[in-house]
């Protein structure tokens, strides 16, 4: 078994990376597949967080700074995804070695199927590693102007640093009626579309939880592209109804969902 690595990345922060890695990560891991997430945002992480996660002992920090292992800062996550958190001292940011990253991924691609990294905004040298040892970078990107200039500046530093951008996900599209249109931003950025995740305000809800959305609020639209994105990546075919045991959801649970999210 060999991972295969992808980077989520983005130009500028709050796209909605670390929504995107937790969501995906978790739903492949719940159609079956070994997967481990890495937050390589080691200045600004909050993987951890949105995944209930947080003040582990051992984080990637240690790791990164060459104190601890990374096989003692892997935590088990909803349906069994693996996680390795990064704290969030400014500390521990300041004596992590970002280049240590390629050890971590080489010690752990035998090990997993999948292996996501949630990469720092930006172009500086922490988040430019992760876009070169990544087998495929997938871009998050929203559907307004300013999001695609840095996008395109992420793509082609991608390639520059010999990577390569597998494509594109779309996120809180639906938002504005000017939001530029998929097949546009598949234009500007010359790249495909790998899925189109709605503006949904289960997604924060879900934060608050510290759970992710596909377990918070399966059925909620963004969980569903989430679920979509991840059995594309796993080149399996999305099933809403076998996922939802061949229940449609009835007004009554569709109204309960938008009033109280997915709160049991
Ligand atoms: N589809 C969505 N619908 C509604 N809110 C969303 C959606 N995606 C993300 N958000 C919200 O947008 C904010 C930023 O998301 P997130 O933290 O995932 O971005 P990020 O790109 O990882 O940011 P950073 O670069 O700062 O780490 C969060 O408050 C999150 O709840």
């Amino acid at each position: 078994m060999t991972a295969v690595v992808y980077t989520i990345a983005s130009g500028k922060g709050g796209t909605g990376k670390t929504t995107a890695t937790a969501n995906i990560g978790t739903a492949l891991a719940a159609l079956g597949k070994r997967v481990v997430i890495l937050d390589a945002d080691i200045g600004m992480a909050n993987l951890g967080l949105v995944m209930g996660l947080e003040k582990r002992p051992v984080t990637l920090h240690e790791v990164l700074s060459g104190t601890a292992r990374i096989e003692d800062a892997i935590y088990e996550g909803p349906a069994g995804v693996m996680v390795a958190p990064c704290g969030i001292s400014l500390k521990g940011f300041q004596s992590s070695n970002p280049e240590r990253l390629k050890d971590v991924m080489g010690r752990l691609v035998d090990q997993f199927e999948i292996m996501l990294i949630d990469a720092p905004a930006g172009i500086s040298k922490d988040a430019v590693i992760p876009m070169a040892i990544a087998d495929e970078v997938i871009l998050v990107v929203n559907p307004e102007l300013s999001s695609m200039a840095d996008g395109l500046k992420t793509k082609i530093l991608t390639e520059m640093v010999g990577g390569r951008v597998k494509g594109a996900i779309v996120n809180r599209a639906g938002m504005e009626k000017v939001d530029i249109p998929k097949q546009k931003v598949a234009e500007l950025l010359n790249t495909r579309i790998i899925g189109v995740v709605p503006e949904d305000p289960n997604v924060r809800r879900a934060a608050a939880f510290k759970t992710p959305l596909v377990i918070n609020a399966p059925r909620s639209p963004a969980a569903v592209a989430f679920k979509k994105i991840a059995a594309n990546l796993a080149g399996t075919e999305f099933k809403e109804d076998i996922e939802n045991n061949g229940k449609k959801e009835s007004f009554v649970e569709k109204l309960a969902r938008s009033l109280f999210g997915g709160r049991k």
